[in-house]
């Protein structure tokens, strides 16, 4: 049996530089530090934005050193190992470049889940299930890895916790949400996009339906159940599947059955297709030195005051070419969803209405529509980036909205790598 999943509990970033990243999160992105981990060998921050709780962990330069004994205050029943971990609750993995690295699970109890995932043989555990203790309770946890580059999945059961966060991380300021909350109504994440490589969305979709009951979720009513929904002409090269599961109650019944709970986090792995040249998925591929987490989408409850808020504050957004928002039919389209084209367009907000299909992909009622934008990358490299998405009863990706973010990343990607040849093409005529 697979291992069902309660909720997404946070997703880890593993970087070179965790004070740069987390103030670029609080700063730009408006997310609040609510909780630290601290020892002389680690470092690891917890900042959150609504549901959507981020761990940025200081990576390691080298290979896990042995232990030297450090002692923190409140611990009880910890191995030594554990107590001293520079990246507890993940894996100590040394990656070559800033990655997301893990996203972590709550589920009902881990060991059960682990012993059903060892027996099929599914998975390889980089944690077995471990127990960590501090003053306000305990939590079991156990890491896995997933079928994508480095990324790996930690579950975690913390129903005997009574503390702000996990074991191990104190808190950090005052974590006040509601001031900056109708300036930025971000609540949640609503899907993770993988960049994976050719052929090898099968393999990725099998194991997450196998390990954790994940579902097929149609983006498109006539995508074939094999190939996913293929973009293949007029320079777009993707190949698009996507996830999905329910969150689990917290009453015992470990069975998702659709109608009765709410979808979480959807999953979506975006795999290029080399007939239209080379694109973002290669050059995140390249640049990442692997598959991995290409973007993460932030649910917003309003997007425009949102990227308004971001904006000012300094991130910056792709954006389609002007022509979107002056297109014949686009216009009318943004105006009946009551919304202004320019205002849109100031930010690279894309509208997109979405034909809702149910399970049997018959056609259900009404518009639906939805808001995307994403942001330029927020590392050093042009890998992992963050999108704000606004839903109004659109539960999918609407076409015409991943046609025009892909020409909007590709249009940006394309001007880095013309001004990387141009910069080593003058390094070369120099030397
Ligand atoms: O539409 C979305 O939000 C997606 O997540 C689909 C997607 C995936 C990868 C891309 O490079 C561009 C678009
Ligand atoms: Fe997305």
């Amino acid at each position: 049996m697979a291992a069902y999943l309660s909720r997404l509990h946070h997703i880890s970033l593993n970087v070179s530089n965790v004070n740069k990243v987390a103030h670029e999160l609080v700063s730009r992105f408006q997310f609040n530090v609510f909780a630290a981990r601290l020892t002389d060998r680690a470092k690891q921050l917890a900042l959150r934005r609504g549901s959507a709780v981020f761990v940025v962990n200081e990576r390691p330069n080298e290979a896990p050193r042995r232990l030297n004994g450090h002692q923190s205050r409140g611990w009880s029943s910890v191995t030594e190992r554990h107590r001293d971990s520079n990246c507890l609750y993940g894996a100590h993995a040394h990656y070559p470049v800033d990655t997301v690295s893990n996203v972590c699970f709550e589920v009902e109890d881990v060991q059960s889940a682990a012993a059903a995932l060892r027996d099929r043989g599914l998975c390889e555990f980089l944690q077995p299930p471990t127990e960590v203790c501090d003053d306000s309770g305990r939590v079991t946890f156990s890491i896995i890895r997933s079928p994508v580059g480095n990324v790996c999945h930690t579950l975690i059961d913390r129903s005997q916790y009574q503390g702000l966060f996990l074991p191990g991380f104190h808190r950090v300021g005052s974590d006040s949400q509601t001031a900056a909350r109708s300036q930025c109504p971000i609540t949640h994440f609503d899907h993770i996009t993988y960049a994976c490589p050719r052929s090898s969305t099968a393999h990725v979709t099998r194991w997450y339906r196998d390990t954790f009951g994940f579902r097929r979720f149609f983006i498109d009513r006539n995508e074939d159940v094999d190939e996913g929904y293929v973009l293949n002409h007029d320079g777009i090269g993707l190949r698009l599947t996507a996830m999905e599961y329910w969150k689990c109650s917290e009453s015992g019944i470990t069975l998702p059955f659709k109608d009765e709970k709410e979808p979480d986090c959807k999953f979506v792995i975006a795999e290029s297709l080399p007939e239209q040249g080379r694109n973002q998925v290669d050059t995140f591929l390249d640049q990442h030195r692997g598959a991995g987490i290409q973007h993460i989408g932030l649910y917003t409850e309003d997007i425009v005051r949102t990227a308004q808020t971001l904006s000012q504050a300094g991130v910056q957004f792709f954006s389609p070419p002007p022509a979107y928002y002056t297109e014949v039919g686009k216009q009318e389209e943004i105006v009946a969803a009551g919304h202004d084209p320019h205002t849109l367009s100031q930010y690279g907000i894309l509208l997109d209405t979405d034909i809702h299909t149910d399970t049997d992909r018959r056609i259900t009622d009404g518009q639906r529509y939805l808001l995307q934008v994403f942001t330029k990358p927020i590392f050093g490299e042009d890998t992992f980036f963050l999108e704000l998405i606004e839903r109004r009863g659109a539960t999918g990706f609407g076409e015409g909205n991943i046609r025009a973010l892909w020409r909007s990343v590709q249009a940006y990607m394309e001007n880095e790598e013309h001004h990387e040849t141009e910069r080593v093409n003058k390094q070369s005529t120099q030397s």
